[in-house]
This record gives C-alpha cells, sequence and structure tokens, in this order.
C-alpha cells in the first residue's frame, strides 16, 4: 500500500445522469421530477449551433425558476475548441443562481483544459461574489483524454467525477462503429465455431476507474444510444458496475430506473456487507485478521469490499 491512502469519492449518489437538450425547456420539468440523482442541462452536442444562445438562456431561466430537488444540477457547457464555452461559463455564473452545482467539460483531453475553465470560473465566482463552489465533471471522450486521464483527476480540487463519452471516443479513436455503447457487431472472437462479444469500453472504463479512485472522484458511465433496447443498457450497465464505476447516463427516461436499479445495491448484498463486517469485527476481537464467511475467506480486504457497498445503501438511505 501507498503512503498515500486513497481518498474517498464526494458522498453523494451519481447512480443515474439524465441528459436533456437546452433547447428543448419542455423537458425540463420532467427532468427534476425524475429520479435521476443528477441532471445535465446540455449546451453541448443536443444542441445546433444557431440554438445555442437561447439554450443558454432557457437553461439559466430554468436554474433559478424550477425545484430540483435533491439532485445534483449540472450543465454541459461546449469544448474547448469551440467559440461559445467561455460565454457558456461567463453567463452561467454571472446570471444563475446558487443552485446550480456543477459544470461538465466535454472532450477534455488534458489536466491544462481544465485549469483553463477552472481559472475563468474562479475569476467569475469572485467577481459575483458567489458563494458556492461550482465542481466539475469532465468527459474522457477522445485519444488525448485516455491517454492524459489521470493527469485530469488530478487537475482541480473542484473536480467531483470523470464520464466515459463513448460515442466522440470511438470517433476519435477511429473505431469502426456507429452504436453509441453497448455490444459492437465486429468486436468478436470465435471459439469451437461459437462467436462471443467482448466488451470493446472495457479497457478505457478500467482506465477511467483507476485514476478517479486515485484521486478520490466518481466514475460515471456515458450514454447508451439504444433506448429501445432496455435489455443492453442493463448489460453495459452490469459490466460497468462490476469494474466499480458508481453510475451511468440516461439520454431517455425510460433509462433513469434500469441505471438506478444496476447502481443500487440489492437488500442481499447490503445484508451479506453487514453480516461481513461484523464476522470481522468478531475475528478482529479474537485477535484474527482473517475468518470465514459462508464457506469463503474474508479479510481485511474484505471489510474495505462491504464498506462500499454499505456506504452506498447508506447514502440511497437504506
Ligand atoms: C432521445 C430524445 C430526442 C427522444 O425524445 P422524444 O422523441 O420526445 O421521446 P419520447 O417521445 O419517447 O418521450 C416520451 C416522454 O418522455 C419525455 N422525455 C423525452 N426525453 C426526455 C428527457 N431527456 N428527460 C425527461 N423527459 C423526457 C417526452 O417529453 C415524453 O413525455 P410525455 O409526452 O409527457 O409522455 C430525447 O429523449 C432527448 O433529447 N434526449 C437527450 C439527448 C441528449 O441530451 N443528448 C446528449 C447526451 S449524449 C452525448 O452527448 C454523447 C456523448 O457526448 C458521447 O460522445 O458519447
Ligand atoms: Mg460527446
Amino acid at each position: 500500500m501507498s503512503f498515500r491512502t486513497q481518498p474517498l469519492p464526494p458522498a453523494r449518489l451519481n447512480r443515474c445522469q439524465l441528459f436533456g437538450p437546452g433547447s428543448r425547456d419542455s423537458l425540463f420539468e420532467k427532468m427534476a421530477k425524475s429520479a435521476a440523482d443528477v441532471i445535465n442541462l446540455d449546451l453541448e452536442d443536443s444542441v445546433a449551433p444557431d440554438d445555442k444562445d437561447r439554450a443558454r438562456k432557457n437553461i439559466i431561466q430554468a436554474i433559478g425558476d424550477i425545484d430540483w430537488g435533491g439532485k445534483t444540477l449540472s450543465v454541459r457547457i461546449n469544448g474547448l475548441d469551440t467559440p461559445f464555452w467561455y460565454r457558456d461559463v461567463v453567463d452561467l455564473l454571472e446570471q444563475a443562481g446558487e443552485r446550480l452545482d456543477q459544470i461538465m467539460i466535454p472532450k477534455a483531453g488534458n489536466a491544462s483544459d481544465i485549469y483553463a475553465v477552472d481559472a475563468l470560473v474562479t475569476a467569475v465566482e469572485r467577481a459575483k461574489g458567489r458563494t458556492k463552489r461550482i465542481a466539475f465533471e469532465a468527459i474522457i471522450e477522445s485519444a488525448a483524454g485516455i491517454c492524459h486521464v489521470e493527469e485530469i483527476a488530478a487537475s482541480s480540487p473542484r473536480m467531483q467525477a470523470i464520464s466515459l463519452g463513448a460515442a466522440d471516443f470511438a470517433a476519435s479513436m477511429g473505431m469502426a462503429t456507429t452504436g453509441i455503447g453497448g455490444t459492437q457487431e465486429n468486436y468478436y472472437m470465435i471459439r469451437e465455431g461459437q462467436k462471443y462479444w467482448p466488451d470493446p469500453w472495457h479497457w478505457a472504463q478500467a482506465a477511467i476507474v483507476a485514476a478517479c479512485r486515485t484521486h478520490g472522484l466518481l466514475p460515471v458511465d456515458g450514454p447508451f444510444g439504444d433506448f429501445g433496447d432496455a435489455e443492453g443498457f442493463v448489460a453495459q450497465a452490469r459490466r460497468s458496475a462490476t469494474l466499480g464505476m458508481v453510475g451511468k447516463w440516461a439520454i431517455h427516461p425510460s433509462q433513469v430506473a434500469l441505471a438506478n436499479e444496476v447502481f443500487s445495491p440489492s437488500d442481499a448484498a447490503v445484508t451479506e456487507a453487514r453480516e461481513i463486517l461484523a464476522a470481522m469485527e468478531k475475528a478482529k476481537a479474537e485477535g484474527a485478521g482473517a475468518t470465514v464467511y459462508k464457506g469463503r475467506l474474508v479479510d481485511i480486504a474484505s471489510i474495505k469490499q462491504a464498506e462500499v457497498i454499505v456506504r452506498q445503501a447508506e447514502l440511497i438511505g437504506g
């Protein structure tokens, strides 16, 4: 174990991030009433260039007008390679109320991208006397982003989460795919005449999880484009959860309940985790560092695994 202990991620729920275009303000109330933990009002790729100004105004108005309950309220700004992003930041922080929690930075390529947004956000916050520090979530969705994911995770104390943006990531990597997330038809192996479809997103997800866990951030899986395919969504989400991700985007309301279900520990898992902690307490009192629970070894590492599940259950209110 390193001398430096691994920091815990922010203690908030992030099982589902529901997206909606800033240009479609008729969706905002529905998003606020949804069961998503995080709302992402979008100024980037779901908004046409000619609609950016109107979308920005809609979002600034809605941040103050709508009751967003206990959700994390986040706005995705435009990429740093566009002429829109500085205006997104300045208008949001000068005109939107304190209810805004987070800015999502798309296509982050390195730590300097986050630094640039941080410098602008900090200046406007100070100038306007804003008291709440705006958090950042970055999207890894380019070859440069995945190469520099660790420095992006470490880039600012504002950083709270990193998502994988499968569509732009695939494009940047030159992947021969068109589907957003999930199984890709031509990414298969053959054994004894049978086809098997491995997960082409696995390595990028694992890199994001490692960077996030090292720096105490929340690793999140991005979009699954085929919102009619609930089974495919759940399979992708379960793989992400197994790898250590804490949640997934929803690009349609039908995906919210699916994500919440996958990223909430089951009652059985919570009961088992609590029993493991109790068994280890007993073992510790008897001077042992390991014991047997339901016929299998549990030790000090098992305590940490069980604590992940119990912490998540406590956040949900279990
Ligand atoms: C995908 C959509 C365009 C579909 O919209 P629509 O055709 O209106 O869907 P439905 O008719 O099935 O809607 C049923 C009801 O649900 C409401 N609705 C629809 N979308 C939302 C939403 N996002 N939040 C809340 N409620 C929603 C409809 O109004 C209907 O309500 P009712 O009439 O009362 O029954 C649309 O869902 C949409 O725009 N989704 C978000 C798209 C988006 O934000 N994309 C950006 C994120 S993905 C991305 O950027 C890629 C990433 O960066 C990467 O690189 O991977
Ligand atoms: Mg994208």
